[in-house]
């Protein structure tokens, strides 16, 4: 089933005689259970596109539904309901509350959902044994090791089932080492749990894991690939092919 159609998506920056098309007729779609990829160069619309999904953005023109509801014309209050209920965010930094303990991070989405506090208790419980994380639930983000808070990130952006899984750069701020341990994690949700995921990256690596990859450049699809029978490295080879292409130069495109 279409999980997110993206139709004819334009954003513009700026106005009069100074204007930036950020995003410049954009049309996609994603499946369930898709795992999508975002490439290309600084200031291609990566950010931009999954803001304008996420709805933290508007849209110049177009429009976006996800399992065929219009997003692009609901209203703020609509809008910051279908966040908490479809939408599970990574980012970067992960964004864990330092003041809030792994638990009550995690149990962030369903806190802000309303739900029960005992429906709460056990989602969080599942979750945490689920990823391993069970034994420091009553600890602070700033006690925990890199990889234990990568792990409530993605306790937190799932707890609620999200429809979607929005990912901006989730290993940005990683080594190689914690970039592979967290995009294993992301992958075997992929693979394993179903997760939707649409995830912005500039490291081939992390793209490697994904089944789909776009690539956009000023504004624009440039390109699409697909994993289809590659197994990653192969893949991996693959996108490093498209990105040579791309800017002539593997470095341009970060
Ligand atoms: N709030 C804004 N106001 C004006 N211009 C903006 C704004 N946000 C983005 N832009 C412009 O829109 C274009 C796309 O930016 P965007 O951040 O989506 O690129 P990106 O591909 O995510 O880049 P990066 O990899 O550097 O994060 C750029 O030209 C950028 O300067």
């Amino acid at each position: 089933m279409c999980l997110l159609k993206v139709e004819h998506v334009q954003k513009y920056y700026g106005n009069g005689g100074n204007i930036t098309k950020a995003l410049n007729d954009i049309s996609f779609d994603m499946k369930e259970g898709e795992f999508v990829a975002i490439m290309g160069a600084s200031g291609s619309g990566k950010t931009t596109l999954l803001n304008v999904i996420s709805t933290i953005d508007t849209l110049s023109a177009g429009d976006i539904y996800v399992r065929q509801e219009n997003i692009s014309t609901k209203k703020e209050k609509q809008l910051a309901a279908f966040r908490k209920k479809e939408l599970g965010f990574i980012f970067q930094d992960y964004n864990l509350l330092n003041t809030l303990s792994m638990e009550e991070n995690i149990a962030l989405p369903l806190t802000l959902l309303k739900e029960k506090p005992a429906v709460i208790d056990a989602s969080v419980k599942q979750m945490a044994k689920t990823l391993g994380i069970l034994d420091i639930l009553a600890k602070y983000p700033y006690e925990v090791s890199g990889g234990q808070r990568q792990r409530t990130a993605i306790a937190r952006a799932l707890i609620h089932k999200p429809s979607l899984i929005l990912a901006d750069e989730p290993t940005g701020a990683l080594d190689s080492h914690a970039s592979y341990l967290f995009m294993e994690e992301l992958g075997k949700l992929n693979e394993e749990r179903h997760a939707s995921i649409l995830m912005v990256t500039h490291d081939a690596f992390s793209a490697s894991y994904a089944k789909r990859i776009l690539f956009l450049k000023d504004g624009r699809i440039f390109n699409e690939i697909y994993r289809g029978e590659l197994d990653r490295k192969a893949f991996y080879q693959k996108i490093l092919d498209v990105m040579t292409l791309l800017g002539g130069d593997v470095h341009a495109v970060r």
